[in-house]
């Protein structure tokens, strides 16, 4: 019944005044419509009389973006493009990938998640769902929706926005920009997507006291009632959008793991902070090691901040020991979890379950009460590799660094967090306190650096370089779920990019190579996906289901009716 009235709306055409075929981002042409459309549309006056080309408007579009002083005003550029005309926006995006991607995304989403409600001019197609207001969600989704065929849902309560904590409602610009990532990473079709934030109330005070905020001006809800909200938005979203991947994004630590565990095995769903950053650091951890030339089940793994994005790798990591065929309890003892009260340990009553599966007993260290800082740990257990998702900035110092290097030559260390104020150390730091011997990742962009005559190229360790490869292909494989060992091969398809031998040679692929390995994620996904039988529909060429699905950013005849 109500797959049947979405594809009832498919076969209707839109309808539209020719003023409002103008405004509409997912139609509008501006200047490139032809004088034959301007002719059948009624556009004729609505416009000035040139007409131009897709290639001519990026060209004036890019000289109006280098024009913006800041990275903010540069945002803000590219988000009324978007809001204008999105094959414009995404073909200007594709032509300058590398150097927008930290203008449309992060770092520089966080800017505007921050002062979201004081920067507003429009919704940007999102949809604001209230926990105060749980009757409006069917219609807010369909209305929102209006008509198009949603396959691409990314929805954030952004409890947990990068790590500048919680955002209230103004977190919906990481749903905004994840899937903008999306559509430029892989192709998804903007108009299959949908930009969703549940807005549970915020605790950040600053939010509550001023007097712009947008969002519902009370606490956060916890507990019963928030996962009944959560869950009802799922029943509903599912029903309404009956072939959708469902994308958590930024969820707070005390619930983005539980989400994760009591949809995964039900729905086709993707948590991005836990298993997207779980590639993303397996398949770097993995061109380290085809750099160094070590084994994977050598390494002793020490993660600083096991929140939801540190647990997350750390389990992922895990599952590859065990891949790699060793015994759980074995592996275990590779693995060191540091938070804020220090080393981990079995006896502490506040450990999530996340941390507990990896917390160590005391009676393995002579000293465990000293075990508070990272730099004790880190003396105490010989890291060969050190991951940062602490939201610590210059957690990794000099003598923290400088003794991990003194036990191993080939430090492996990441530090992951995000926005670069809060990263653990500088990808230039790391390198010359190591003489070059660390194999570097960062989660922001990081410039190359040169060290003693080489060139050390510093791969970036965020999930953009996976989430959109693997939507991609779990979508095409039309997969009922998202398994481990989609995710295992995703991670292992990236891992193999690296070319080892290249001294100074980046642990991960460039972000200039971002729609390749996309591609390369999407179908490694997507064979999975098929080869463990999950897909719903038949598919004789994963290759051709993926490519099929990819949206070009090109001007297309229109199929719409419009009223003169
Ligand atoms: N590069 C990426 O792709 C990527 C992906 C996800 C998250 N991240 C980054 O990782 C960071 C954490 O994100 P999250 O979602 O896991 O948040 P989270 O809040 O779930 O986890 C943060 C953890 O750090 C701990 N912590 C806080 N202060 C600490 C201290 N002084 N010492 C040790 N631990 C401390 C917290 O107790 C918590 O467990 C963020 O900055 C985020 O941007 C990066
Ligand atoms: O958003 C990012 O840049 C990566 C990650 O999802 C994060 O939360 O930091
Ligand atoms: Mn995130």
């Amino acid at each position: 019944m109500l797959a049947d009235s979405i594809i009832d709306q498919e076969e209707k055409k839109m309808q539209y005044t020719p003023e409002q075929l103008l405004h509409d981002p997912f139609v509008n042409k501006g200047t490139a419509f032809t004088q034959a459309e301007r002719d059948q549309y009624g556009l004729n006056g609505l416009l000035p009389s040139a007409v131009q080309t897709l290639d001519q408007q990026v060209t004036q579009a890019y000289a109006q973006y280098q024009s913006k002083a800041t990275m903010l005003e540069q945002r803000l550029f590219l988000m009324q493009l978007f809001n204008t005309n999105h094959v414009l926006f995404y073909k200007l995006f594709a032509a300058h990938l590398t150097e927008f991607m930290p203008v449309v995304y992060d770092p520089t989403i966080a800017d505007t998640i921050e002062n979201y409600s004081a920067l507003f001019v429009e919704p940007q197609n999102a949809t604001y769902l209230s926990i105060d207001a749980q009757d409006d969600i069917e219609a807010a989704l369909r209305h929102s929706a209006n008509g198009r065929d949603i396959r691409l849902l990314v929805v954030t309560d952004a409890e947990g926005i990068l790590g500048i904590g919680d955002w209230g409602t103004q977190g919906v610009d990481i749903a905004v920009g994840k899937l903008m990532v999306y559509t430029a990473a892989a192709g998804i079709d903007p108009a299959q997507v949908l930009p969703v934030v549940l807005d549970a109330g915020t605790n950040n005070q600053a939010l509550l006291d001023d007097p712009l905020y947008f969002g519902n001006r009370h606490p956060r809800v916890y507990g019963e009632a928030y996962h009944a909200f959560v869950d009802r938005f799922v029943a509903i979203a599912e029903r309404v959008f009956p072939k959708l991947y469902l994308h958590f994004e930024d969820f707070g630590r005390a619930n983005a793991a539980d989400i994760l565990d009591q949809y995964k095995n039900q729905i086709t769903t993707f948590n991005d902070d836990i298993q997207g950053t779980g590639i993303i650091v397996l398949a770097g951890m993995l061109g380290a090691l085809n750099i160094s030339k070590q084994k994977m089940t050598d390494q002793i793994y020490l993660s600083f901040g096991a929140g939801t994005a540190g647990a997350g790798i750390a389990a992922r990591i895990y599952q590859e020991f065990l891949q790699q065929g060793m015994a759980p309890a074995e592996a275990k003892t590779h693995f060191y979890l540091v938070d804020k009260q220090g080393l981990l340990f079995a006896d502490d009553p506040t450990l999530t379950p996340a941390q507990r599966v990896f917390a160590r007993q005391r009676s393995e260290f002579a000293n465990a009460d000293e075990l508070t800082t990272l730099e004790a740990v880190v003396k105490a257990v010989h890291p060969t590799v050190l991951v940062g998702t602490s939201t610590q900035p210059g957690s990794f110092t000099e003598s923290v660094v400088k003794e991990m290097a003194a036990h191993t030559p080939r430090p492996i260390i990441f530090p992951l967090s995000n926005p670069t104020k809060l990263a653990e150390a500088k990808a230039a730091d790391l390198i010359r306190w190591t003489q070059g011997r660390a194999l570097v990742a960062t989660g922001i962009p990081a410039a190359p650096v040169d060290y003693d005559g080489v060139t050390y190229e510093i791969g970036q360790a965020n999930n953009a370089l996976v989430y959109p490869g693997l939507g991609l292909g779990t979508i095409a494989a039309t997969s009922k779920l998202l398994t481990d060992s989609m995710i295992s091969a995703a991670a292992h398809s990236l891992g193999g990019i690296v070319d080892p031998d290249q001294p100074g040679a980046a642990v991960l692929p460039p972000v200039s190579k971002l729609n390749a390995f996309s591609k390369t994620v999407a179908l490694a996904a997507a064979r999975q996906a098929v080869k463990e039988g999950l897909n719903q529909e038949p598919i004789q060429d994963v290759e051709a289901a993926v490519s099929a699905l990819q949206w070009q950013p090109e001007y297309q005849p229109l199929n719409v009716d419009v009223i003169k």
